[in-house]
């Protein structure tokens, strides 16, 4: 797995740079895809420098990418091992000029996340974890992987992360409760990047209602679990990929808090579902 990073990294850099030079456009075109949600001239450059990649590397999978996701459940269901990738999640962040977005490929074996790496691209950071791999972060500043402390513990303070673009009535509900029992913080981000600040420390709770598909979180899923923290459906348990035709993904819950401010969370989000 740890063989993995160094050629994802160079993906991830090759790829970024072609949706940066996108970004930097005065004025890039954007289009309406069949679900509504706006793509972008830098989505679809980067799918296929990650594409063409991830085919070079020695040890071949499936590819499942939010820009060629129609492959159906029958045969998805055959694959034990594949890769699953957003080439650009936060593509309304990008269209704002916010700079929250993300490039999210994650490796995906019987139904979990195993690796994952999340690459910034205005700002050339990366994080990757994954089993039997600490949680990582490379800055252009190190020019090196540093392993991240995690930030796992107790705390009666909630430092909540929500989306900037996405929010629903059950949000409102979940805080005010939140509120009852805790101290709590309200962080909007944009993107996977709501993962990378899990393991940053900068945030330590992230519930979400609204939807989202499979390719916005196995990446970041993977790099919250290697530093700690967990990612739970509304049924509780670990959250799972590749189950069912759809590829919405259900509510869940992410956090690195432990013990009993745990424990009062995970109620308060099982009420809230
Ligand atoms: N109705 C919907 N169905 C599926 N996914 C949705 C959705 N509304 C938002 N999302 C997902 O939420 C992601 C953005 O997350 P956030 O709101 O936290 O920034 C989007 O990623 P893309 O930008 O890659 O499409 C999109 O996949
Ligand atoms: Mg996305």
């Amino acid at each position: 797995m740890k063989l993995l990073i160094e050629p994802l990294l160079l993906i991830c850099q090759q790829a970024g740079k072609a949706i940066m030079d996108v970004y930097q456009q005065p004025d890039f075109q954007q289009w309406q895809k069949q679900d509504q949600s706006p793509v972008t001239a830098a989505d679809y450059a980067s799918h296929q420098i990650i594409i063409q990649g991830l085919q070079q590397l020695a040890d071949q999978y499936p590819i499942l990418s939010e820009e060629s996701a129609t492959i159906p459940f029958n045969q998805r269901q055959q694959w034990s091992r594949y890769w699953l990738v957003d080439p650009l999640d936060g593509t309304k962040e990008f269209i704002k000029h916010n700079d929250e977005f993300t490039i999210n490929i994650a490796l995906i074996e019987d139904h979990r996340p195993i690796l994952g790496m999340l690459y910034v691209p205005v700002t050339g950071e990366c994080y990757a974890g994954g089993e039997n791999l600490p949680p990582m972060h490379w800055t252009p500043e190190n020019l090196s992987w540093q392993p991240l402390t995690t930030y796992s513990q107790d705390s009666q303070t909630l430092s909540i992360l929500m989306s900037r673009s996405h929010l629903s009535a059950k949000d409102q509900q979940l805080l005010d409760n939140l509120k009852q029992e805790f101290s709590v913080n309200v962080v909007h981000a944009g993107s996977a990047i709501k993962f990378s600040w899990l393991v940053t420390g900068k945030a330590n709770l992230y519930c979400r209602f609204t939807p989202t598909s499979e390719w916005d979180t196995a990446a970041g899923q993977a790099i919250v679990e290697s530093a700690g923290g967990i990612m739970l459906s509304s049924s509780g348990q670990p959250f799972t990929y590749n189950q069912q035709e759809s590829l919405i993904n259900g509510p869940f819950l992410v956090t690195t808090l432990t013990g009993s401010s745990f424990e009062v969370l995970n109620k308060i989000f099982q009420q809230a579902i």
